[in-house]
């Protein structure tokens, strides 16, 4: 029995959008759905129990981080990652390439892997298939990433088509290191940036190495939304429709609703948390900054068409005094408001697909939101 399977539940009659479940160890996940960035084994300011209150299905954590800090060698003593922060539902894990292109100031791409520098202490380090394999299986995440390069946007078809298929023989090379395949999953990550024929050629690399899921990488990495859209559209029905297909690194609203209507599943990021700490909160009428002036004396809710937990309790006013006043509960509240809101956005994308109205859904969010709008 494979670690981590896929039910289709319903495709949508006005798009590619699907329903579906992914059945893991620590549980099933009902998408498509938004998993919040739980970086180094914690959801910034956040605590297990308020993500299972706003039901969050599932988690991600950083293979590249928690080798770094504490080790995986601790948190493999503590019974892996949901032992270690108390967490019993479904994680996830990235493979750590693109923590070491975004982070590391130095790094030297090699066929067995990529020499980097630590961005903490400097020290030299070295990244291969195989170790990214080694940690995450001590890590314990129900599913991992195979390691890959996520290429600069834009980049030089001849670069990235290199870079493909070094990415299909280090897929390979993770999939014979893979030592806990009966409990831990590893999806195969699709490059090729914005090339449709290398985008093929990655796809068919990886289908034919029969991974139980997909990840779409090389986007959300500064190109514009319509660029993103336009691969998505040619990427997404390359993959196999009886297997989950995960979006990496999108997560603002409309880039979850046009993720959804083309066909992916499974959405990351680390805006909601990021710029919640900046005192930016995410709403239906579009983005608040309620550290701004204005909600000074503003004792209304961060969102009147929110219901989460914040919305109910606290005013913009009080939650911009203590954002001002860099107090930890403030942080808090944005945070749980927009892990919330996101959470809460995938809810009615879902109820969307299952009426055959996801479509109509996206316009009216669109005009309520403010998307779109000259
Ligand atoms: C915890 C963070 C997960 S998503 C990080 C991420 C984000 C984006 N935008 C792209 C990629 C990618 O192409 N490959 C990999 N492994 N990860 C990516």
């Amino acid at each position: 029995m494979a670690a981590v399977t896929y039910e289709l539940k319903k495709t949508c009659k006005q798009s590619g959008a699907r329903l579906g479940t992914i059945h893991t160890p620590h549980g099933s996940i009902d998408t498509p759905m938004f998993m919040p960035v739980g970086t180094l084994a914690t959801v910034k300011t956040l605590s297990p129990e308020e993500l299972e209150d706003m039901n969050a299905q599932i988690i991600l954590s950083n293979t590249y981080h928690l080798w770094l800090r504490p080790g995986e060698d601790i948190v493999q003593e503590a019974g892996g990652l949901h032992s270690f922060m108390n967490w019993d539902r479904p994680i996830l894990t990235d493979s750590g390439g693109f923590q070491v292109f975004s982070l590391s100031d130095f790094r030297n791409i090699k066929e067995e892997g990529v020499h980097f520098r630590n961005h903490i202490s400097g020290e030299k380090l070295f990244l291969s298939p195989e170790k990214a394999m080694q940690i995450q299986n001590a890590l314990g995440p129900d599913i991992m990433m195979a390691l890959d390069e996520c290429p600069p946007y834009p980049a030089e078809e001849s670069y990235m088509k290199a870079s493909v298929e070094r990415t299909s023989r280090w897929a390979e090379r993770c999939l014979e290191a893979h030592q806990n395949k009966e409990t831990q999953g590893l999806f195969g990550i699709i490059q090729g940036g914005e090339y449709e024929h290398l985008r093929k050629q990655s796809a068919d690399d990886l289908i034919s190495l029969d991974f139980p899921g997909y990840a779409i990488g090389g986007l959300s990495v500064g190109e514009p939304k319509d660029v993103m859209n336009r691969v998505l559209e040619f990427t997404t029905p390359l993959l196999p429709s009886h297997k989950p297909r995960y979006l990496m690194g999108v997560g603002s609203a409309d880039s979850l609703i046009d993720g959804a209507i083309r066909g992916v599943d499974m959405f990351d990021c680390v805006l909601p948390t990021r710029i919640a700490r900046n005192g930016a909160c995410m709403t239906n009428h579009g983005r608040l900054v309620v550290r701004n002036a204005a909600y000074a004396r503003d004792f209304s809710p961060i969102d009147r068409d929110c219901n989460c937990h914040v919305c109910r309790n606290y005013s913009r006013a009080y939650i911009r005094h203590l954002i001002k006043s860099n107090e930890t509960f403030g942080f808090r509240l944005t945070s749980y408001h927009n892990l919330y809101f996101l959470l809460d956005l995938m809810k009615k994308v879902r109820e969307a697909i299952m009426e055959d109205r996801l479509l109509d859904f996206r316009e009216e969010f669109f005009e309520q939101y403010g998307f779109n709008r000259p």
